[in-house]
């Protein structure tokens, strides 16, 4: 109880369970009961069947689909949304812990360095306590370029960072400022001239002139190798000595990619080098959870924010957005021991990266200036490669190492620690960044996170194991849900040949119409779809958008997940390491605009558009012969699920017929793919008598 005297202390936030939750439990009910029924008929239906192969192969179609759809359902028991209150944490921002921002790049050839350059910006100029605030940038690519691009907006910062706080910008990232309907402020005109000089110094990359002033690039000589080169420390804005135009501090900005021997922040928040922040209050959004003294608020290890992208248009025919697993599964797991970590848009505790929650404390215990060389050597030693050799590090503690999804494996691992997380989901998207915009792109992305699951589920941490002993049931689940991405390529690959292999050949496999398990069938089909739907439009989507979703996933299903489980087989069986193939955050302006114009991109002679392809004529095919087969000898109510399924994949596959056939641009299907693929989809004519 709280007296007069004392009135109870405003909230931080608050959390609701969202009122899907009774109607998806009462569904997931019916729909098990449904599925049931479908077992029970492929059992009864395989001892009547004239071909076993036939019945065997779509029983393990149906039972793969069965499994997903049962793990996914972690996800749909205990939705949750949430809203903060910023506004009750102490104005002057007393109390908050130092905050490390971390930005990573790789490669500048993929990764512009005026991306990296603008979502440091955006950090910088956060609005949070500017002497507890620092920048870091971690350059995998070891690019002079990049820190080249760094100098330069160090230089900046000090005009960038008072002009937003002055006039209270809300777009901190510079590029994203000017190229919205921006207000003219006094110094508008002045600034942009400034951004757009040093962008163009940037871009044309003449380092040669900065060599010769400053002894920045000296560590560049002959034998520096991206993946071979000495540690590389730049203190590039030092807040305790330097101040911007108006004479306040600066926030520190370092290219180096450890910050715990420098400035040591309780809070560190991760970001790809192209997801800049898009409100600067963001920090805020996630103290008011770390900071919370009603709750247990000392076991929250991180604050997840949604990936949000900016130019993708709103049909999103890549299905890009990943609407499913980066919003609305987000706040199914929110309902439980918390989001799975999606790489950046967190903010972490520190100390979750060297144990348990055991002692949540938010002090920091750095005291040495960040330019004294007895830090910089401790960094220098740090920073070495084989500083944790033969350590935990990465493995045990710390961020995971050596997995394609280290972000999910990290999350995975922090949660069966007894840590927890929270999803953030603000109306005014936290963080914005690139997603691809073209198939070959995507289908490279989803292939590796793809591979990243196999050797999770693979592994001795697998969520099979070492998580049901660690994690509640449903959350478990939805671990378990992912981990097995990559195998809805069997049943799609599956549905997607065989039925119409029977529908040439006028075999049916599904009841005919007046059969009552017709109906079962159509119930599954409509029960899927429509709550699928549902989840879509309720998290903001558009139904044209959803349908391009869905038959985004089929194409992954054909495409990046077969080839995940064949190179991650082939990684095994002959032991070569995985490559990252960095995602290119490079926009090239004709396929830009054809995207616009809702086109697919294939363009290049990509193994990837091969299954697709293939299935899209083998559609096409069945559904030629089909008909043909019912006008000559009838059996449409027999075959008639099979002319659904197929007249389905057929609307579905549109743009590649359109990409094979009617398009001369650049991004039409290479012929020799088109060709290829009419040849084999002939050819699986030719082994269809040996099944029926
Ligand atoms: O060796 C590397 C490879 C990548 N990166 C950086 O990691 C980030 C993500 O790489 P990207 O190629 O953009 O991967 P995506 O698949 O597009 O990104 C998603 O998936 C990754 C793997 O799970 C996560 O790391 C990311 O946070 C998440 O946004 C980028 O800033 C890269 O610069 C490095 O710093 N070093």
């Amino acid at each position: 109880m709280h007296n007069q005297n004392h009135p109870p202390p405003l909230p931080l936030h608050r959390r609701w369970v969202r009122r899907r939750a009774w109607p998806n439990r009462v569904f997931a009910v019916v729909y098990a009961s449904a599925i049931a029924a479908l077992v029970f008929r492929h059992t009864t239906h395989l001892l009547t069947s004239h071909s076993t192969l036939v019945s065997l192969t779509m029983l393990l179609a149906d039972v793969i689909l069965a499994f997903m759809w049962f793990t996914h359902q972690g996800f749909r028991m205990n939705p949750v949304r949430r809203k903060t209150f910023p506004e009750n944490l102490p104005e002057d921002g007393t109390g908050f812990p130092a905050m490390d921002v971390f930005i990573c790049t790789a490669d500048p050839e993929k990764e512009p360095p005026m991306v990296a350059v603008n979502t440091a910006l955006s950090t910088l100029a956060f609005d949070y306590p500017t002497e507890k605030l620092s920048v870091y940038l971690s350059d995998d690519g070891g690019s002079k370029v990049t820190l080249f691009a760094f100098v330069e907006a160090a230089k900046f910062a000090k005009e960038w960072i008072p002009y937003c706080k002055e006039n209270r910008i809300m777009d901190r990232s510079p590029e994203a400022y000017f190229s919205s309907d921006y207000a003219c402020f006094p110094r508008t005109h002045e600034i942009k001239v400034m951004y757009e000089s040093m962008k163009a110094k940037v871009e044309k990359g003449d380092i040669n002139n900065v060599y010769e002033e400053t002894n920045v690039f000296n560590q560049w000589d002959a034998n520096f190798t991206r993946q071979n080169h000495p540690t590389v420390i730049k203190v590039l804005l030092d807040g305790t000595e330097e101040s911007d135009v108006l004479g306040h501090a600066v926030p520190n900005l370092i290219y180096l990619r450890v910050s715990e021997a420098m400035t040591n922040a309780p809070i560190i928040l991760t970001l790809d080098c192209d997801m800049y922040s898009n409100h600067p209050k963001t920090p805020l959004k996630a103290l008011c959870y770390f900071l919370d003294p009603s709750t247990d608020s000392n076991k929250i290890a991180f604050v997840q924010f949604p990936q949000i992208f900016q130019g993708i248009k709103e049909d999103d025919i890549y299905g890009a957005e990943f609407k499913f697993i980066f919003q609305i599964n987000m706040a199914g797991f929110d309902g439980l021991l918390g989001p799975s970590h999606v790489g950046t848009g967190c903010f972490f505790r520190r100390q979750v990266f060297y144990g348990g929650p055991s002692s949540g404390t938010l002090e920091q215990t750095q005291t040495q200036s960040i330019r004294s060389n007895k830090v910089l050597d401790r960094c220098h030693e740090v920073a070495s490669c084989d500083f944790e050799a033969q350590t935990k590090w990465g493995y045990e503690l710390g961020y995971r190492y050596g997995s394609m999804i280290e972000d999910f494996n990290t999350g995975y691992h922090l949660h069966c620690n007894g840590w927890r997380s929270v999803f953030c989901l603000p109306k005014r998207p936290a963080f914005v960044g690139t997603a691809p915009r073209n198939l070959h792109d995507l289908l490279n992305q989803t292939q590796r996170w793809s591979m990243g699951l196999l050797d999770m589920n693979f592994s001795k941490y697998s969520p099979l194991n070492h998580g049901l002993k660690h994690l509640t049931f449903f959350q478990s689940m939805c671990y378990i849900h992912y981990i097995f991405w990559p195998i809805w390529c069997i049943p799609l690959l599956i549905y997607s040949l065989l039925p119409q292999l029977a529908l040439i050949h006028s075999f049916p496999i599904f009841p005919k119409v007046s059969d009552p398990w017709f109906l079962l069938y159509g119930l599954l089909f409509v029960g899927a779809y429509g709550q699928d739907f549902l989840e879509y439009k309720l998290g903001g989507g558009t139904t044209r958008g959803w349908y391009n979703n869905q038959r985004a996933w089929m194409i992954r299903s054909l495409s990046s997940y077969t080839f995940a489980i064949i190179e991650y087989t082939s990684t095994k069986l002959w032991a070569s390491p995985a490559v990252f193939n960095v995602t290119s955050k490079v926009v090239d302006q004709e396929a830009s605009t054809r995207y616009e114009n809702g086109m697919m991109e294939f363009g290049v002679e990509s193994l990837f558009f091969y299954p697709i392809s293939v299935a899209a004529l083998h559609n096409l095919i069945a559904l030629i012969f089909g008909v043909v087969g019912v006008l000559k000898h009838g059996g449409l109510e027999d075959l008639f699920m099979q002319f659904l399924l197929v007249g389905f994949g057929v609307v579905n596959s549109w743009p590649i017929y359109q990409a094979m056939v009617f398009r001369s641009d650049p991004g039409k299907m290479p012929l020799k793919i088109t060709l290829t693929s009419v040849a084999i989809a002939s050819m699986l004519n030719l082994v269809a008598p040996f099944a029926f």
